[in-house]
């Protein structure tokens, strides 16, 4: 038996109570826990609910009818058509089965009747046939619109998201244009189930033995399913795995994927492993991982089932009675006929209920993705146009940073990344920020760059707040080279050119890049050279191919990952930030550890590079590897704990005999004992 404990969350908050399902915890708000709401008020509140959802469902249909009325309204009909098509065959075959049962009482049948009823019952096979055909047609051309339409709507709106917002969970949206399709799906299965149910009941009632009476019993199934199989959570609810032994197996399993196969092989951890596996395994026994929905129903008892099956067969009774007490108007046809009447609105009904009760979910999803394309940014524009003529110089960016301070949104860490850290630097120069892992050296160049915001104190550049500069044109003039920095799954010569998207096809101009880059000889190593695509987006699969040698060669061939080392891929994320240089327009360039996993020529050839091409920027370079750099450097910054704990050049920093010089000296105390 499940064992539904009930808990007061005595410390945090009152109005929640936790459930416990097998291996689940499913925290749900109080009154829903202890199965306060009454009858009365649950309709109520289904109603108000639904009341509230109408401008959201009414908003996406008519987006939807917006993006090709013609094709729109052509689904509705043929939906709406195939929602009477099943009355229309029924009354076809009662026409039949009558004038057939007619014929045999009487023994004279009517020929003409029968042909009629022959005729209706074909007409209505013809038009089930021809209304599926065209679906089948205008299904797919609406989905597709559909589809694209959201994918881009969502792309839009995660495009336009800065750092601090699109890291945000509440910003997360666990929905995808595939479900979007399928919620509209349900809100016109809802138009044809209404339409369907409507012409049953006027069809039923309109029977003369009874029809009333067995609509109303058809009703008691589906409200009693209603009312027993209620999930109580169905809104507003938290659900998460809490049972460690499960949570272990999980984490167990995971070490089964290639992307651990090195460590795993290297490490000869496979018989702790299986054993772990195996302890975790029997500590969980038979605690079940189904969901805590089955898991809440399997908690009703047979007589729970007896009752709905029962109520089921109400209309069958109810004949029977009718039988019993009036033998003279029994007839099997009407009988048939009203049994089957009673089975399609059993059925119709049952159905509507259940989407009706995803209607809700729906709503919500609606909700979320509307409220996404809504969302402010938290890095807010400005007004102030960059570079400004009164103060902005050809040199570059001249940036004053006034006792800043700065943690990240949802950071675990007890100490801002970034304390009271104050410091100058004028336009044109060359700084190199060095300092231990986790010192802040990256989140100043983010503050520096606007992804973020600093939390209190300020930054200015040329002598003005950076919040009040547009953020289009302080874009337009950074370059960020980073380690982080992605190819995108396009072709390499896009790759680079992205840096430039105006030159995207100048491919003299990417070609330049690339050498600057130091690429060129990576781009020369792959068959299609610039045009190749590293990673193309995987679409191919195949099945049952073991008879078909050809075909498995095939699929074995398509889209293939083109892999590059670690140092190809920064080279040819070098060469994008130089193609950005040749834009012209670039005042400060940034190049944070870009070189980690570059050899040493090539690292000193990036550097000399991107020294070469710092006339009218002012460059920051962010390394742990001291001696090309910070020699030429007019400033070094030194961070330690999110502040700077030493700045100057090279020459002062090492009199000084501090932080910079026991980095320094680490560094050149290693290269000499290899040296050795
Ligand atoms: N996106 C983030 N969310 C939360 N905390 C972060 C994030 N990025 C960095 N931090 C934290 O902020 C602090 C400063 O990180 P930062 O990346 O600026 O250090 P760093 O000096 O560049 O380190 P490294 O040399 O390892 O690259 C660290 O404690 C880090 O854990």
């Amino acid at each position: 038996m499940v064992a539904t404990e009930k808990e007061q969350e005595k410390l945090e908050d009152f109005s929640y109570s936790t459930l416990h399902f097998g291996i689940w915890s499913v925290l749900v708000p109080m009154e829903v826990a202890a199965g306060k709401l009454s009858f009365l008020r649950s309709w109520w509140d289904k109603w108000n609910r639904f009341r509230s959802s109408l401008p959201v469902v009414w908003r996406f249909l008519w987006e939807i009818y917006s993006l090709d009325p013609r094709l729109n309204l052509l689904f509705f009909l043929l939906r709406l058509v195939s929602s009477v098509e099943g009355t229309l065959m029924l009354y076809a075959s009662s026409k039949l089965l009558q004038t057939v049962e007619t014929g045999l009482a009487t023994g004279r049948p009517d020929m003409s009747a029968i042909f009629q009823a022959v005729v209706l019952r074909m007409m209505c096979t013809v038009l089930t046939s021809t209304v599926r055909w065209a679906s089948m047609r205008v299904s797919p051309m609406l989905q597709s619109r559909v589809i694209a339409h959201f994918e881009e709507y969502m792309l839009r709106a995660k495009l336009r998201l800065d750092l601090p917002t699109s890291t945000d969970k509440n910003t997360e949206l666990g929905i995808s244009p595939w479900i979007i399709w399928y919620h509209f799906q349900i809100l016109s299965g809802l138009f044809e189930r209404g339409s369907r149910l409507s012409s049953q009941i006027i069809f039923t009632t309109q029977q003369p033995q009874g029809g009333f009476m067995l609509t109303v019993l058809a009703l008691v199934s589906p409200f009693l399913s209603t009312h027993f199989a209620k999930i109580p959570w169905k809104h507003g609810f938290v659900m998460y795995a809490s049972n460690l032994d499960y949570l272990r197996l999980r984490a167990l399993k995971w070490l089964g994927s290639e992307e651990y196969r090195q460590d795993i092989v290297s490490g000869n951890l496979v018989d702790w492993i299986l054993t772990e596996y195996d302890k975790a395994k029997n500590a969980l026994g038979t605690t079940s991982d189904a969901s805590p929905d089955s898991q809440f129903l399997s908690q009703n008892t047979p007589i729970t089932d007896i009752v709905m099956q029962l109520s089921n067969d109400l209309p069958t009774f109810y004949w029977a009675a009718s039988v019993i007490i009036e033998p003279r108007g029994f007839s099997i046809t009407s009988f048939a006929i009203l049994q089957q009447h009673a089975n399609g609105l059993r059925g119709s009904i049952t159905g509507l209920v259940h989407e009706v009760a995803e209607v809700a979910e729906i709503v919500t999803a609606l909700n979320d993705l509307y409220k996404m394309a809504d969302l402010k940014n938290k890095v807010v524009d400005g007004d102030e146009a960059y570079p400004n003529s009164a103060v902005s110089t050809d040199r570059g960016m001249a940036f004053e940073l006034k006792n800043v301070s700065f943690a990240y949104p949802g950071g675990k860490s007890k100490d801002n990344a970034i304390r009271n850290l104050s410091l100058k630097i004028p336009a044109g120069h060359l700084v190199v920020i060095v300092g231990a892992n986790g010192s802040g050296k990256s989140t100043i160049i983010k503050l520096m760059s606007r992804l973020y915001d600093v939390d209190s104190g300020e930054i200015l550049v040329d002598g003005i707040p950076i919040q009040k500069y547009r953020l289009g044109d302080l874009r337009k003039v950074q370059a960020l080279l980073s380690q982080d920095l992605k190819l995108f799954p396009l072709t390499l010569a896009e790759n680079i050119g992205l840096g430039n998207p105006d030159h995207i096809n100048d491919m003299k101009m990417v070609m330049e890049a690339a050498e600057s880059g130091g690429a060129s000889e990576v781009i020369k190593k792959l068959n299609d050279g610039a045009q190749a695509v590293l990673y193309p987006i995987q679409t191919a699969y195949g099945s049952q191919l073991e008879n078909y040698p050809k075909l498995q060669k095939i699929l074995e061939n398509l889209e293939q990952y083109a892999e590059v080392s670690g140092g190809e891929k920064q080279r040819l994320v070098a060469a994008r930030t130089f193609m950005r240089f040749l834009s012209g327009n670039i005042r400060f360039a940034v190049a944070d550890e870009p070189s980690s996993a570059l050899d040493p020529k090539a690292e000193h050839k990036l550097f000399q590079h991107l020294r070469e091409s710092g006339d009218g920027k002012t460059m920051i370079f962010v390394t742990h590897r001291f001696g090309h750099l910070t020699k030429y450097a007019d400033l070094i910054i030194c961070m330690k704990d999110g502040q700077a704990v030493e700045t100057g050049t090279h020459k002062e920093l090492m009199a000084l005999g501090g932080e910079y010089s026991e980095l320094y000296n680490v560094q050149a105390q290693a290269f000499s004992e290899n040296s050795l």
